[in-house]
């Protein structure tokens, strides 16, 4: 298929197939450096460039294993590429890579120069180490079309020092320099670290994703609803309808009806009073980036002061791990402190560039979650704090657009993707915690990290630190997330340790609060006291768009009547989900 050309549905039915049967071979041998390969070649096809690189990165690291003796699972790695050569190179070695429109060049097949008086153990080197090079190729085209411009040239770098000739390489090298020049506007590459490296994958519910729950079925309304008992016991969740946003100021706010689209929403089942709780709620779904701990380890709130009757305690088993009472370090070792104790994986992207503190700060709270998986022994995607969460997903077919080098991800590509922060720094976690990357590819997949980070972009509230304006704790609250936003909110939330939202007082214009049976509850993500235009940039990140709430409409449509509307300025980048 010519990498311009998107695919038929009965094409990509049979890429589906044959992505399943290589992944179900990964599952028999999970040290299958070429099986890896195949798979990344067919990720490439389907447009997965994100998941491509992943399969070629482990491939990669594979090859390194085979070439190293000492080596954790050298012998494993061999043994699989022994019995995948037996009959020769590999095809998959044979072909160019898929991505790159390569009728001119001879790729793979002119690298296969194994040589034929050399020993079997020889002989396998030399496969790795055109596998190796075959790693690089990939690498390289499938972060550049992700958008990661400096780890597509590294990896590029990184294959011409070992294959200086391989015209795949130098041709992928001058496609992301072209890019890069064009991102950069300048004419020429002096500093391959000021390379953008942030790019954009697809956000989708993966059509292999089995996990995901119809989460307007009566089962899962149940399963929230007793959540929901303890936690709020006035409130229920209920399938409502939303406005369907669009990316940025339009001529609909004086418009009488709006598109709208089925989600989960928040409703008071009994009258709720000015002032009184409506939810109470204690998540371990949380992290900080501080390296000198003064937090609880468990609830990240700030511990309590040291001293005799002090209620803060530490892990029996490992140093500095402190919990601000017994209740925090109890439910630690319940649900994610096994899997990390004594692993020093609180170090792991700690002390990171400012401008990576928000990535870092996802990155932990995915560790987090991989640390509950692991200890909870339950797949990530169905832990009971991630399942039902909302995801922002688009529906794949819209995702599905053709890919061309010459063309910058399409605009419906929506989950940040870096390959430090999705592919190197999830596998980074999971091995400190011990756990055998290969053979844990059904649960630690980076389509199962994708759709984590998916979930926790959508609902992830943050606290900044107040010196220094950056974003140091995050948490995801599983039923705090399932209220809607509304700038005229009737509640107020605060976080510190514990989510607490309650009834305000007085809505917006001075009208009294409170709650009354069937309403529903409305939240605020943003400062709700700004001008509508700055309301709805703010909103925009957490919203997944530009807010149509009665309030911005009305105040847009009177500033438009007035000629007082703002042009459409950039873009505010907000992780801060509605902290104000
Ligand atoms: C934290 S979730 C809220 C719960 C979500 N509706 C659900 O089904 O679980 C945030 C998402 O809800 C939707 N949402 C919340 N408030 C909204 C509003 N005022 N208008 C449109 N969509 C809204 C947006 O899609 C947003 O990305």
């Amino acid at each position: 298929m010519d990498s311009s050309d998107s695919y038929s549905e009965d094409e990509a039915l049979l890429l589906l197939d044959k992505r399943h049967s290589v992944t179900e071979s990964l599952f028999r041998l999970p040290y299958d450096l070429i099986a890896h390969l195949e798979r990344a070649a067919v990720h490439s096809e389907l447009g997965y460039p994100d998941l491509a690189a992943s399969d070629s990165y482990r491939a990669l690291l594979l090859c390194d294993e085979c070439a190293n003796a000492g080596f954790e699972y050298h012998e494993q790695a061999l043994e699989t590429l022994q019995i995948r050569s037996r009959d020769g190179v590999p095809d998959v070695l044979h072909r160019p890579g898929t991505i790159l429109n390569h009728d001119d060049l001879t790729g793979g097949v002119e690298a296969l120069n194994i040589d034929p008086a050399a020993d079997e153990q020889q002989r396998l080197l030399q496969i790795a180490h055109l596998a190796s090079i075959r790693c690089y190729r990939s690498l390289a085209i499938s972060l550049l079309l992700c958008g990661c411009l400096k780890s597509a040239f590294e990896f590029c770098t990184r294959g011409l020092a070992a294959a200086p000739d391989d015209e795949e390489l130098l041709q992928a090298k001058e496609y992301i320099e072209k890019m890069a020049r064009g991102r950069l506007k300048v004419d020429n590459i002096v500093e391959i670290n000021d390379l953008p490296d942030q790019g954009l994958v697809r956000r989708e519910i993966y059509p292999w994703n089995d996990h995901e729950p119809n989460r307007f079925s009566p089962d899962t309304l149940n399963f929230l609803n007793g959540q929901l008992r303890d936690v709020a016991p006035k409130c229920e969740v209920r399938v409502t309808e939303l406005p369907t946003l669009l990316e940025s100021a339009s001529l609909t706010d004086d418009y009488g009806i709006i598109p709208t689209n089925k989600q989960l929403g928040l409703f008071a089942k009994e009258d709720i009073a000015p002032g009184e709780t409506v939810l109470f709620e204690h998540s371990l779904l949380a992290a900080n980036n501080r390296l000198k701990e003064t937090l609880c380890d468990a609830c990240s709130t700030e511990l309590p002061p040291l001293g005799d009757n002090s209620p803060v305690v530490g892990c029996p088993e490992c140093d500095d791990i402190m919990f601000c009472n017994e209740e925090c370090l109890s439910r630690a070792q319940e649900e994610y402190h096994p899997a990390v104790c004594d692993k020093e994986i609180e170090t792991v992207a700690k002390d990171v560039d400012p401008r990576e503190k928000t990535s870092a700060l996802y990155l932990h709270l995915l560790a987090r979650a991989l640390a509950m998986s692991v200890t909870q022994e339950v797949h990530p995607l169905e832990l009971k704090e991630v399942k039902y969460i909302w995801g922002d997903f688009l529906p794949s077919r819209a995702n599905a657009v053709p890919h061309s080098l010459n063309a910058p991800p399409p605009p419906i590509w929506t989950l940040p993707f870096s390959f430090q922060y999705n592919i190197a720094g999830p596998l980074h976690v999971l091995e400190k915690m011990d756990i055998d990357i290969y053979a844990t590819l059904a649960d630690y997949d980076l389509w199962v990290l994708n759709t984590l980070y998916s979930k926790f972009r959508g609902t992830a509230s943050a606290r900044v630190n107040s010196r220094t304006g950056h974003p140091e704790v995050a948490a995801v609250h599983p039923l705090w997330c399932l209220a809607n936003h509304d700038c005229d909110p009737n509640t107020q939330w605060e976080w510190g340790g514990r989510m607490k939202l309650w009834c305000r007082e007085k809505r917006i214009g001075g009208r009294p609060g409170g709650i009354k049976a069937g309403e529903e509850v409305l939240n605020h993500y943003c400062d709700i006291e700004l001008k509508v235009y700055d309301r709805r940039e703010w909103a925009k990140g957490s919203l997944g768009g530009w807010c149509m709430c009665d309030r911005c409409r009305t105040e847009a449509a009177a500033e438009a009547r007035n000629g007082l509307g703002q042009a459409n300025g950039s873009s505010l980048e907000t992780l801060v989900n509605g902290v104000h």
